[in-house]
């Protein structure tokens, strides 16, 4: 996403002397222009309101139900504002997970997500580093329309991301499962941290330590 304003807020929120106060604050910023970006090709229901009765002037309108953001916990939550802000009237699903660094996969201790047709989903996930917690969203997503004997198209989720790996996305979409879903993101990183590989460098720290407080 070259948004030279998102790219500017990036730059500061890998500052690893931020207070929390204010790493919030940046991702919550950075929050309104990705909800910007991520919704202006959603093919959203739109309708006609009337808002003047006496002339019968109407205008157009979108269906601020048929999105549904799902923060990943815990740092999906930091983005979780921001869009909630723009489309107040949205649905909100919820995924936590965790990684495991030691066995290499993630977690998942909790989910709740609405299924209906013609519903577009936002992932929200400031790192996407191996993309192992975005495809169990998306798988947890699909599932739960199977499990309503729905079918899921791939191309109703999109992500949100500040920072991705670009290896780790372009593994991603090699892979013909998760064909369709939109990663949109403020930068991408080549590298990870020699001392911890589990981060990216330079990065933005742990994301949820550093939006909760706990760095
Ligand atoms: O693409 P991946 O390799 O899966 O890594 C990205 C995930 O890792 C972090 O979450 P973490 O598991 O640390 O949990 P947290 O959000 O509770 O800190 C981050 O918030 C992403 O969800
Ligand atoms: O918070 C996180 C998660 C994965 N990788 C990172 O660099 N930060």
């Amino acid at each position: 996403m070259d948004h030279i304003l998102a790219q500017h807020k990036l730059t500061l929120l890998r500052d690893q002397r931020l207070s929390s106060a204010v790493y919030r604050q940046l991702m919550t910023e950075i929050g309104y222009i990705l909800c910007n970006y991520v919704t202006s090709d959603i093919e959203l229901i739109k309708g006609e309101y009337e808002f003047d009765a006496a002339s019968g002037l109407k205008g157009p309108y979108v269906d601020q139900k048929s999105i549904v953001i799902v923060p990943i916990l815990r740092a999906g939550l930091g983005l979780a504002n921001a869009f909630q802000s723009l489309i107040p009237n949205c649905m909100s699903g919820h995924i936590g997970l965790v990684r495991d660094h030691e066995k290499n996969r993630v977690n998942i201790y909790m989910h709740s997500i609405p299924v209906g047709e013609n519903l577009h989903y936002i992932i929200l996930d400031p790192v996407v580093h191996s993309t192992q917690s975005i495809q169990a969203a998306c798988r947890i997503i699909e599932e739960r329309f199977l499990h309503e004997g729905m079918r899921l198209s791939f191309e109703k989720i999109r992500v949100a991301s500040v920072i991705c790996h670009e290896q780790g996305v372009a593994n991603f979409f090699k892979m013909d499962h998760f064909k369709g879903v939109k990663i949109f993101t403020v930068g991408a990183d080549t590298e990870e941290d020699k001392e911890n590989p589990n981060f990216l460098y330079p990065g933005i720290g742990d994301a949820g330590d550093r939006i909760f407080g706990l760095s």
